[in-house]
C-alpha cells in the first residue's frame, strides 16, 4: 500500500489467495456496554480484550469526568473500572462524545440515574443523530432531559433526579441504542419499570447483547415478551469480563476471503458469539463461500459468488461489506429493510449508492436499501468515506481485487479499528 496524509491507494492482492488466522481487536459494542454497566456496578470490573479505539476512548473519558476512574493498560487491553455503586461522583459534568452513537445514547440514559446536571454533544454529525425517543421514554420516567436545540439530536443535557420508574416507551425503528441505553440503566430505577417497544425494533441482536451482558454483571430482565421488557430494581455487581473480538470488524476479512478464493479464520469469534453481525457470514455461504463455524472461530472459504437477495435489518453495520462483496459476484444483489442506516456515520445508502456507482456499478436506491448490478469489470476511482469507518474499511476489500481503488481520509477507521491498514497490510506481506 503507498500512503500519503489524505488518501491510500489499495495494492491489489497478489500471489496465490491467502490462507490465514486472524484476530481482530475487541467488539465496540461489548467494550461500550461492558464500561456502563461496570460503572455502575458495586465493586470492581476487569474488561479483557477491550477495544481501544475513538468509540471506546470517548466513552472511558466521559466516564472519568463523570468521576469514574477508569484505568485503562494499552499493552494488557484491560479496563479497570472501579463501580460507582451507582453514585456518580460528579454532579455536573461535560461530556464530549465525538460521533459515537452508542456512548452518547448510553451515557444519556445512565446519567439520568443520578442526581445532577450533566451536558452531551459530539460532532457536527452526531448532532444530526437522532435521541429524542430516548429523552421522551426517561422524561416519561420522571428525568429532566432535553435536546438543547430542539432538534431532537445533540447537544444533550439531563437534569437528573433518579428515575421513578412505572410505564415506558420507546420508539425502535430508528434505532436501537435508545431501547439498549434504557435497559441497561433501568435497573437503578425507584420502582420497577415495563418498557414496551412502539412500532418495529430494528438491530434485535444488539438488544439481545445487551440483557447477556447485564446478566453477566447479575442483573436479569424478568418478563421479555413481544418487545415488552420488565425490569425490577436490582445492582450489577462488579466482575473480570471478557470481550469477544469485534464481529463487525471480522466481516472486512470474511469479504476478502469471499472475494479473493481464499481461507481466513477468524479468531474468538465462534459459534458461541454473542454478536449478531456474525451472522454476515450466512449470507456468504448463501453467495457461494464455505463456512466453517467452531466454537471459538469462524472460517469462510471464498468460492463462486452469486447475488443475493437479502434482508439485512438485523446486521445492518455489515451492509457496507455486502455492498462490496456484491461487486464480485454474478447477478444482481438486493439489500433490503435498512432505512435505518440513513442516521449513522453518514447516510449510508447514499454514500454507498454514489461510491459503488464510481466503480461501475449500476445502482438503484431505494427508501431502505439497494439494488446493486456489478460491472464486467471494475474501473479505478477515488472512493470518499463521508468519515464513515465502515465505508473505507469496505471499499478496501474492493482495492484488494481491483487496480487503481483510491481510499480518501483512510484514518476516519480509527473510530473502531486504529490498526486495520497495518492487520491489512501483514495479510499480504
Ligand atoms: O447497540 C450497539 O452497540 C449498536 C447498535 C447498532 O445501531 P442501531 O441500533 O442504531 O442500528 C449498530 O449499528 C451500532 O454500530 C452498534
Ligand atoms: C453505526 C455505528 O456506530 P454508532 O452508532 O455506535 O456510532 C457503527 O459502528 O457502524
Amino acid at each position: 500500500m503507498t500512503e500519503n496524509v489524505r488518501e491510500l491507494t489499495v495494492q491489489p492482492w497478489a500471489g496465490p489467495p491467502p490462507i490465514a488466522k486472524i484476530r481482530v481487536p475487541g467488539s465496540k459494542s461489548l467494550t461500550n456496554r461492558a464500561l456502563i454497566v461496570a460503572a455502575l456496578a458495586d465493586g470492581r470490573s476487569v474488561l479483557s480484550g477491550a477495544l481501544d479505539s475513538d468509540d471506546t476512548r470517548v466513552m472511558v473519558d466521559s466516564l472519568r469526568k463523570l468521576g469514574i476512574a477508569v484505568e485503562h493498560d494499552r499493552e494488557a487491553k484491560t479496563l479497570t473500572v472501579p463501580g460507582c455503586g451507582n453514585k456518580i461522583p460528579n454532579k455536573d459534568a461535560d461530556l464530549f462524545v465525538e460521533n459515537s452513537g452508542t456512548s452518547l445514547r448510553f451515557l444519556t440514559a445512565m446519567v439520568a440515574t443520578g442526581q445532577g446536571t450533566y451536558r452531551l454533544d459530539g460532532t457536527p454529525r452526531m448532532r444530526q443523530r437522532p435521541v429524542s425517543d430516548l429523552l421522551l421514554a426517561l422524561n416519561g420516567l420522571g428525568s429532566d432531559a432535553r435536546s438543547d436545540l430542539g432538534t431532537g439530536c445533540p447537544p444533550v443535557t439531563v437534569r437528573a433526579r433518579g428515575l421513578d420508574g412505572g410505564n415506558a416507551f420507546v420508539r425502535g425503528d430508528v434505532s436501537s441504542q435508545f431501547l439498549s441505553g434504557l435497559l441497561m440503566a433501568l435497573p437503578y430505577s425507584r420502582e420497577t419499570t415495563t418498557v414496551e417497544v412502539d412500532g418495529p425494533l430494528v438491530s434485535l441482536p444488539y438488544v439481545t447483547m445487551t440483557i447477556e451482558v447485564m446478566e453477566s454483571f447479575g442483573v436479569r430482565i424478568g418478563n421479555r415478551k413481544n418487545r415488552r421488557f420488565d425490569i425490577r430494581p436490582a445492582r450489577y455487581t462488579g466482575r473480570p469480563y471478557a470481550i469477544e473480538p469485534d464481529a463487525s470488524a471480522a466481516s472486512y476479512f470474511f469479504a476478502l476471503a469471499a472475494v479473493t478464493g481464499g481461507s481466513l479464520t477468524l479468531e474468538g469469534l465462534g459459534s458461541e458469539s454473542i454478536q449478531g453481525d456474525l451472522g454476515f457470514v450466512d449470507i456468504l455461504e448463501h453467495m457461494g463461500c464455505k463456512v466453517v463455524r467452531e466454537r471459538g472461530a469462524t472460517t469462510v472459504t471464498g468460492g463462486t459468488l452469486r447475488g443475493v437477495d437479502v434482508d439485512m435489518n438485523a446486521i445492518s453495520d455489515t451492509v457496507m461489506t455486502l455492498a462490496v462483496v456484491a461487486l464480485f459476484a454474478q447477478g444482481i444483489t438486493r439489500i433490503r429493510n435498512v432505512a435505518h442506516i440513513r442516521h449513522k456515520e453518514t447516510d449510508r445508502l447514499s454514500a454507498l449508492a454514489t461510491e459503488l456507482r464510481k466503480l461501475g456499478a449500476r445502482v438503484d436506491e431505494h427508501p431502505d436499501g439497494l439494488v446493486i448490478d456489478p460491472p464486467a469489470k471494475l474501473s479505478p476511482a477515488r472512493i470518499a468515506t463521508y468519515d464513515d469507518h465502515r465505508m473505507a474499511m469496505s471499499f478496501a476489500i474492493a482495492g484488494m481485487k481491483t487496480e487503481g481503488v483510491t481510499i480518501l481520509d483512510p484514518d476516519c477507521v480509527a473510530k473502531t479499528y486504529p490498526g486495520f491498514w497495518e492487520d491489512l497490510g501483514k495479510l499480504s506481506t
